[in-house]
């Protein structure tokens, strides 16, 4: 079966983005073309070199452009040399938000033979799914300065908690938990301070979970659940949680599970009314780029997940299996490999799997 050409935007981005980009792309594209899968790749030089170049992080042309994909790959964004935010705010917030990526998906996997500072685990031990939604909360801009450079400023971060945007990923959550066999959601907040934030997802959640029937459904305080995170990853299934705990637990499940350079991620608008976003969960490494040592693996996986979202499942799996055997021979070996060779490795046993 020949499946319809996909549009494929690419924004390799900063620091390793490129080097680990040009990677997943590598995987992708031989790993596609086996499904039947054609695709139709555009690159976007954003980032800092762009900033620096024309003061510019991204265009409304440019960001229309991009609506007009199937999809983007993105590396990762931020550099030394441009002041913290700009970049990040400026492109990836705005992605985000302009694509209405409510769903941030960050399964948190152990492969077999990685090992993790959990010690003798297992990887039925480890894996979870974080849902942490992508539009909100602390990261939506609201907030600002008084009496700026005084002895009497005052900076406030606002987290905003819409009853839509705390609907949607909780359904969404709710859905995933329903398919998955052990059909637990965990609620991660922290409602015992953030009280307004904090019982607005608590009873959404309980509203929601009157129509998900077989789900259990449990409530960990975020400082717990980092704890636990190392202390018992057993306990959780499907975790819904705010954008900034998400991205602080997605950090330490990255760790648990063998390093953020394994770390995979989407940004899902579920509606499909915009491209959703692919990429690692790291950031762009300024203090390895260049040097060609910067692991792809979680842009690989990143990969698995944009076919997944493709609907190539088939080559969601080869492309994950692929990566767990190459996994499993890393952990023997204890090789160093550089990015590109990784990438190769993969690809071989990718295509001689397929
Ligand atoms: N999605 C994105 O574009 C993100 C961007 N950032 C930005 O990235 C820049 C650096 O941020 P950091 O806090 O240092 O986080 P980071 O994730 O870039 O790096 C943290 C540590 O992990 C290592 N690391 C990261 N990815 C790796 C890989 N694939 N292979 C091997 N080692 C890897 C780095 O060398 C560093 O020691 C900042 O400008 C930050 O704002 C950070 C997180 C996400
Ligand atoms: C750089 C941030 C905006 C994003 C981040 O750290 C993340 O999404 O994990
Ligand atoms: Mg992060």
């Amino acid at each position: 079966m020949t499946t319809p050409s996909v549009r494929l935007a690419v924004i390799p981005g900063d620091g390793i983005g490129p080097e680990v980009v040009s990677e997943g792309l590598k995987v992708l594209s031989a790993v596609g073309p086996q499904h039947g899968l054609q695709l139709e790749t555009t690159t976007y030089d954003l980032g800092a070199r762009r900033w620096h170049e024309t003061g510019q992080t991204l265009t409304d042309e440019t960001e229309k452009q991009l609506s007009e994909h199937d999809a983007i790959l993105l590396g990762a964004v931020g550099d030394p040399s441009v002041p913290s935010g700009v970049l990040e705010r400026g492109l990836l917030l705005r992605l985000r938000f302009a694509f209405a990526h409510y769903v941030n998906l960050r399964p948190v996997r152990l492969y077999p033979g990685v090992s993790t500072p959990l010690g003798d685990t297992s990887p039925e031990d480890v894996d979870m799914l974080v849902v942490r939604e992508g539009t909100e909360g602390p990261y939506a801009g609201a907030g600002g300065v008084l009496r700026k450079g005084t002895a009497h400023e005052i900076a406030t971060q606002d987290s905003v908690n819409t009853r839509f945007g705390v609907e949607r990923v909780v359904r969404y959550a709710f859905e995933r938990a329903q398919e998955r066999p052990r059909k637990k959601l965990t609620l991660v907040h922290k409602d015992n301070v953030l009280t307004y934030a904090g019982e607005l997802w608590q009873r959404v959640v309980r509203e929601i979970g009157a129509s998900y029937p077989e789900v259990s459904v449990d409530y960990l305080h975020v400082d717990a659940a980092t704890m636990f995170f190392v202390s018992d990853p057993q306990r959780f299934d499907v975790v819904v949680t705010d954008n900034l705990f998400g991205d602080i637990l997605t950090d330490l499940g990255a760790a648990i599970a063998g390093g953020i350079g394994l770390a995979a991620s989407g940004n899902v608008n579920p509606p499909r009314e915009f491209p959703s976003m692919f990429e690692p969960v790291h950031g762009s490494a300024p203090d390895i780029a260049g040097r060609g040592i910067a692991d792809p693996t979680a842009t690989i996986l990143s990969v698995a997940l944009l076919l997944e979202h493709l609907g190539v499942q088939a080559a969601a799996r080869q492309v994950e299996e692929a990566v767990s055997a190459d996994l499993q021979v890393r952990a023997k070996e204890n090789s160093q490999r550089s990015t590109s060779q990784i990438g190769d490795d993969i690809v071989a046993r990718a295509t001689e799997s397929g």
